[in-house]
């Protein structure tokens, strides 16, 4: 069996900086053809300058005769003012700002601590027609880890759509129905990305049987009722919903560790694990769409012109891949996939 496509793009992914980009960057250039680059590096990309300088150390990281855009962002701070937007918007390569709640996830100390600070570049952003890009969960400790995303959802996202409405919104990495909820409920300009972690397992990947540090991400994956809501959008077809894997590379040792670091490596074979997600939903033929259409559609750019190729046909996923002077241990790791994609 074979599947055609659009070649897709990926809306939400890290790919850190410096030698690591050499070991990253090929896995996601040789099946996307554009992605939407996180700005939490160490220290944040927080000005147009720095996001075109980043862009080019990624450039120089793809692979000859490949063909991968990177789609710059902008840290938001309780600082990045209005001129900084305009400049970014101005620039042609930076396409998306970025919240994390300060304290949120990885690399987000200098996050926003209040987003009332960031109205006016706020409102820069919706003059621009430049989406925000949301980390949503709250970091208040009285919140219980797994109600992070819904309590934020309510007591920041909602007020925010109210306040400000033509900004173009992206709620990042949802994990639970609450999250589904939130778009769907919304106007046009309000989307979200899905994970294939997320769409593949429920927080027992992470818990039974031993503690499983490389399942560990943040938003922390949920229930099963909450992975069926996210499988239900990502394959009704709606363009609310699209590809973004959250590909967090960490080192093996960081992770393995009594205090581990959020994020799992996907990007090794992320539209193979989609593919397992909507085959698992008898919904492939709603692949392309999330994928490949509709992202490209809500950020107002043209659709990749080419195509990938997927074949049935199972293969295992190496126990680990380098990572400069490390390793990261991938998702599967040693274990199989379904779906191979043709070269
Ligand atoms: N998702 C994660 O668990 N980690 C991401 C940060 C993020 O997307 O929140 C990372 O940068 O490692
Ligand atoms: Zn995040
Ligand atoms: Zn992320």
């Amino acid at each position: 069996m074979q599947l055609t496509l659009t070649r897709p793009d990926d809306w939400h992914l890290h790919l850190r900086d410096g030698p690591v980009l050499a070991d990253v960057v090929p896995h996601s250039a040789r099946q996307c053809g554009r992605a939407i680059i996180m700005p939490n590096l160490k220290p944040p990309v927080v000005s147009t300058h720095q996001a075109l300088d980043y862009r080019e150390r990624i450039l120089a990281a793809v692979p000859a005769g490949v063909d991968f855009t990177p789609l710059m962002t902008l840290y938001l701070t309780d600082n990045l003012s209005p001129e900084e937007i305009r400049t970014a918007a101005a620039s042609g390569h930076v396409y998306a700002v970025k919240l994390y709640p300060a304290g949120a996830t990885t690399h987000s100390d200098a996050g926003v601590t209040d987003i009332q600070h960031t109205l006016p570049t706020l409102e820069a952003m919706a003059e621009a027609g430049l989406p925000l890009l949301v980390h949503g969960e709250v970091t208040d400790p009285d919140i219980d880890i797994f109600d992070r995303e819904a309590v934020f959802i309510e007591r920041h996202l909602e007020p925010l759509v109210r306040r400000l409405p033509e900004l173009k919104l992206v709620l990042e990495h949802i994990t639970t129905r609450q999250g589904i909820e939130f778009v769907q409920g919304s106007g046009p300009n309000v989307a979200g990305t899905l994970t294939a972690h997320h769409l593949l397992y429920n927080r027992n990947a992470m818990l039974v049987g031993g503690i499983r540090p490389h399942y560990y991400c943040l938003p922390v994956l949920k229930r099963e009722s909450h992975r069926e809501a996210l499988i239900t959008a990502a394959t009704s077809g709606s363009p609310k919903f699209f590809l973004g894997t959250d590909s967090a590379p960490h080192p093996q040792h960081a992770k393995e560790s009594a205090c581990g670091c959020a994020g799992l490596y996907t990007a090794h074979a992320a539209i193979e694990f989609y593919a397992e997600a909507f085959e698992q939903a008898n919904a492939l033929d709603k692949l392309e769409g999330f994928a490949s259409h509709h992202g490209a559609d809500f950020y107002g750019l043209p659709r990749n012109t080419d195509t990938i190729t997927l074949v049935r046909e199972p293969w295992t996923v190496p126990e680990s891949y380098p990572l400069a002077d490390a390793k990261v241990i991938p998702l599967r790791a040693g274990g199989e996939i379904a779906w191979r994609l043709q070269l």
